[in-house]
């Protein structure tokens, strides 16, 4: 399940729901730094059963002791692989957004800030600062905390040393869309990347991620765990994504969907439905699993 933040806009049970549901369909669980959910409270919602992976909006360089903290809480709590999404350290031009003045972060109720609010050194530092509790100016500490982790500050390829150095797990680059950049990944040595859009969210008239697959699947297919997102709908969806080289195929709004109309329930009937119109198209196309070596072999003939 791809990391969607403010999980609670949709769902009073926002990402509690969503991490119940993936742990109950054996399906791993990207929890974002936008969560509206504390990391922790998320871990216990997820059990000990749950697979659960951590999505880093990274703050500049200049934030490290917070880059430490968020990473440090992270593992504690049982997320083993840690995503970058390197393609929103600042957000698109997102015009129904503008048009509504819908900035979720700003909200009264502060609801996609939750990893900030609870984290100890932050609370420290606005305390430090503003000599209040966070509690006490809570407009204020929303506002530092977006800037924070969308600091409209790009990183270097040099940098990844920096969560090498701070995570001892898998690292994975979020929104990599070129085969250049996925070489790179390689350079870095990096152990996966996630070929995505950010669901045509961000960069608009940008590449179609479907389209650009194929093309990393054959530069670095070999080296990199690759997963595939922005715009699976279906189980066939997923077939196609995983024929065309991706390991492993991450779902963003379809299970939105379900957390929206359904809560935990939502979640887990969009989960069964794409796995269970997965299996069903293989069925149906003679494949016998969902393995790289039946979904790429010639069938042509
Ligand atoms: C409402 C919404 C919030 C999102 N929030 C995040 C986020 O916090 N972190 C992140 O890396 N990607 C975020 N994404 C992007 C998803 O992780 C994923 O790349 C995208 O949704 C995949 O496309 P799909 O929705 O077509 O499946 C968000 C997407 C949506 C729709």
């Amino acid at each position: 399940m791809a990391p969607v933040g403010v999980q609670r806009i949709f769902n009073p049970d926002g990402e509690v729901a969503a991490a119940k549901a993936a742990s109950t369909e054996c399906i791993p669980y990207i929890l974002s730094t936008a969560s509206s959910t504390s990391l922790e409270d998320v871990a216990t919602a997820n059990g000990d059963g749950g697979q659960r992976w951590y999505q880093l909006y990274w703050p500049a360089r200049d934030k490290d002791d917070i880059t430490i903290s968020l990473l440090t809480r992270a593992k504690k709590a049982g997320y083993t692989t840690l995503f970058v999404t390197l393609d929103t350290y600042l957000l698109g031009w997102r015009p129904s957004d503008m048009d509504n003045g819908y900035n979720p972060f700003l909200r009264a109720d502060q609801i996609g800030v939750a990893l900030g609010f609870s984290d100890p050194l932050y609370r420290k530092q606005f305390k430090q600062s503003h000599g209040k509790e966070i509690e006490e100016d809570m407009s204020a500490a929303a506002f530092e905390w977006m800037r924070t982790i969308f600091s409209g500050t790009s990183h270097s390829w040099e940098d990844i040393a920096f969560l090498k150095e701070h995570w001892d797990g898998p690292i994975v680059l979020k929104g990599i869309q070129t085969v250049a950049d996925a070489k790179k990944c390689v350079d870095v040595g990096v152990q996966g990347i996630v070929v995505s859009n950010h669901g045509g969210r961000q960069q608009d008239g940008g590449n179609s991620s479907l389209g650009m697959l194929p093309h990393i699947v054959d530069a670095v297919g070999d080296e990199l765990t690759i997963f595939f997102d922005s715009g699976v709908r279906s189980g066939s969806d997923i077939a196609k994504a995983l024929a065309l080289g991706a390991d492993c195929v991450l779902i963003g709004r379809p299970y939105i969907y379900g957390l929206t109309l359904g809560g935990e329930a939502g979640v887990s009937h969009v989960l069964k439905s794409l796995t269970g119109e997965l299996e069903l198209t293989l069925h149906i196309a003679g494949i016998p699993s969902a393995r790289k070596k039946d979904l790429n072999s010639d069938r042509s003939d």
